[in-house]
């Protein structure tokens, strides 16, 4: 079973506080949401291995860390995890970034792919995949599952928000894909949305509604 790790710091609690308010508009919602990524990043990726180096300083020959060999790659979930991508870059700038698009069809709740760019070499990464929201799980479910197909084999999962219903979901789909959440909640409404939630994370960024 994968790990469910919900972040408690104060300064993430404290963001998603105001990108929650409908009265926090896009610009505000946007740079939140990119600081919201950041925070998530740095906290993520504490497990990544360091190896030794050897390095001259200014004064004198030294010995020390850097990330070992593993290349890193953040895939954003369109629309909406596009949002969290220059927080992860701004965190580890080297990454590549893949696209994956898919939309929630209104009546079914289920993804539908329109999208799919990968690094070429994303099967020898460790992948980050990216969505602000968690709700049925049909969309990151879906996601990993494209890369799963295309070969990559260490993937985490990051949302900003998610609902039990899809952490439940990713869990069963996915037993070896870490989920890392910002905030918890409590249900899903009828409409497939996330209760209380944000309301549509994609709309919200981009202000198309
Ligand atoms: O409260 C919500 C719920 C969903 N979204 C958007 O939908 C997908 C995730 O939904 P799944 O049911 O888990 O597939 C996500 O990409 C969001 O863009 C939302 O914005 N707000
Ligand atoms: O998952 P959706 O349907 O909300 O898509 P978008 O992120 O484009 O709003
Ligand atoms: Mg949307």
């Amino acid at each position: 079973m994968s790990k469910v790790i919900v972040m408690d710091h104060p300064l993430i609690q404290h963001k998603i506080g105001w990108i929650r308010r409908a009265d926090t508009g896009s610009k505000d919602f946007r740079t939140l949401i990119s600081e919201i990524a950041m925070l998530m990043c740095y906290e993520a990726t504490r497990d990544l291995e360091l190896t030794d180096v050897e390095i001259t300083t200014p004064i004198c020959a030294t010995t020390v860390k850097e990330l070992k060999g593993k290349k890193l790659a953040v895939v954003p979930i369109l629309r909406a995890g596009l949002g969290m991508v220059d927080g992860m870059l701004a965190m580890i700038p080297s990454a590549k970034v893949g696209h994956i698009g898919l939309y929630r069809n209104e009546e079914t709740l289920e993804p539908v792919e329109y999208y799919c760019k990968l690094p070429k070499d994303c099967d020898e990464r460790e992948v980050f995949v990216v969505d602000p929201m968690l709700a049925t799980g049909g969309s990151s479910v879906a996601a990993i599952q494209m890369l799963k197909d295309k070969g990559v084999k260490r993937i985490h999962f990051m949302c900003i928000i998610a609902a039990p219903e899809g952490v439940k979901r990713m869990q069963e789909a996915h037993p070896d894909v870490d989920v890392i959440v910002g905030a918890l909640d409590d249900h899903l409404n009828e409409h497939g949305y996330i209760v209380p939630g944000l309301g549509d994370a994609g709309d919200r960024i981009f202000g198309t509604k």
